[in-house]
Formats: C-alpha cells, structure tokens, sequence
C-alpha cells in the first residue's frame, strides 16, 4: 500500500470509535481528510446519528460542513466526547509531536477538552524518541525576533517556517511558526515545561499524556493500539 492507501485505511478505521449521540473533535491534515469523508458517508447513510463535530480548522470545518455534519465551536459545547486527530511523530511511550500543519494551538484546545482522543498515523510516524520530525512552535508576532534568540541560546534550531513565496507562515491566530530542528528529544517532559514557560510562545506541538489510542497503518492494515492511558 502506498502512504495514501495506509492514511485512508486508518482514516476509516477510526470512524468505528464514532458512536451516535456524541460530540466528536475533528482533526486537520491528509489523514483526518480521509476521516471526514468516511464520516460524512456513514452520517449521509443514517449508520451514525445525531452527531456535532468541532473542528480545528478552517479545511475541516470546511469539509465536515460540505458533507451535511453539524459542527459547533468549542464555545458552544460543554463537552467533547471524543477527538480523532493525525500526528506528525509518535514515540514508544506515546508521546507525540504534532503542527506540521500549522493546526496545534486549536489542536491542543480540542484534544485537552475531550475525553478521548484517537491519533491516526501511517507506519512511518512511529518512532522510538521523538526529534527527527522538526517542533513546530507557535509563536506572536511581536517580538518574534527576541522569542527566536532565546531559543536559539537554548540551542534548539529554531527555523521560521515560510510559505512557497518565502513568507513566514501564518497561522489561523495570525502567528508564525518556528521549527525547532535540534534532533532527538531526549526529555520531552522538561522540553515541554520550559516551552510552557516562554512569554511569546502560544503553543508547542508536543502533545504529552494525551492520546487514549492510536491507530496505525501497516502494508498488513490497520492496528489498534488501545487503552494506552
Ligand atoms: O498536527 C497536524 C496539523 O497541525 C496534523 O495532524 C499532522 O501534521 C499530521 O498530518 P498528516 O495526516 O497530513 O500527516
């Protein structure tokens, strides 16, 4: 199967933690792309009922809208039953990098109000440590330089990210981001807590303790991993 094929396995795979009745956080990127329309499909069918969707972004909200699912704002629920998200890098103990769509502040809303969260990956996303996929930062504009330098004292290979005109990305907030590019992430825990801890830095994509399972795509289908906190 090609990394399209494995995506789209799991994509539908997921869709069968979705039960009728239920509020349901819709994540961004390729892989939740193939999760949407699966949903949308068993919704159009009447095989899941009465479901709200919140979504992380304006591609999903775009889609799920498309495909007839009701979608509230995060505002406007108390509670989130479940969220099924992609991820960029899981490590062994199920800690993950997320952002390499620009999407881990809203991300991070959603995953830490629900009550589950599923991750969806293609082999390729699972790692022993976390590190070779860059860290994508998310950090305000003002001052922007001064946020950069002192990740740059820590010796974290920060990076801008920018667009294919060579512009800095923005983000949904209007944010840019940074990559951090230092490699292998021996203590995600203390990384995480000193990034918390930095004025100007809105949100870090290591999502830590936060997914329930993960649902990965190898050449043989999909596998459940499952009760994992
Ligand atoms: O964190 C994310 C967006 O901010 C995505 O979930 C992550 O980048 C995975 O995307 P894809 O399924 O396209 O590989």
């Amino acid at each position: 199967m090609n990394q399209d094929e494995l995506k789209k396995a799991v994509g539908v795979k997921s869709v069968d933690f979705i039960q009728s009745n239920s509020v349901v956080g819709l994540g961004t990127g390729s892989t939740v792309y193939f999760m949407i329309e699966e949903l949308g499909r068993r919704y159009q069918a009447g095989e899941i009922k009465n479901i709200v969707g919140v979504s992380t972004s304006s591609r999903s909200q775009k889609q799920a809208e498309g495909l007839g699912i009701p979608m509230k704002d995060l505002n406007e629920v108390d509670h989130i039953d479940l969220t099924i998200d992609g991820a960029d890098q899981i490590d062994k103990n199920f800690q993950g990098i997320k952002g390499g769509g620009a999407a881990h502040l809203l991300e991070k809303m959603v995953a830490t109000n629900s009550h589950k969260n599923i991750w969806i990956v293609d082999q390729s996303k699972m790692a022993d440590q976390l590190g070779s996929f860059p860290l994508p930062i998310e950090v305000i504009p003002f001052g922007c330089q001064k946020t950069f330098d002192d990740l740059a004292k820590e010796n974290l290979k920060p990076e801008f990210r920018l667009d294919e005109n060579g512009d800095r990305v923005l983000t949904h907030n209007k944010n840019y981001i940074i990559d951090l590019k230092n490699g292998v992430i021996e203590h995600p825990h203390i990384l995480a807590d000193w990034l918390d801890h930095q004025v100007g830095i809105v949100a870090h994509g290591l999502f830590l303790d936060i997914v329930n399972t993960v649902v990965v795509g190898y050449d043989d289908g999909p596998k459940v991993i499952d009760n994992i906190r």
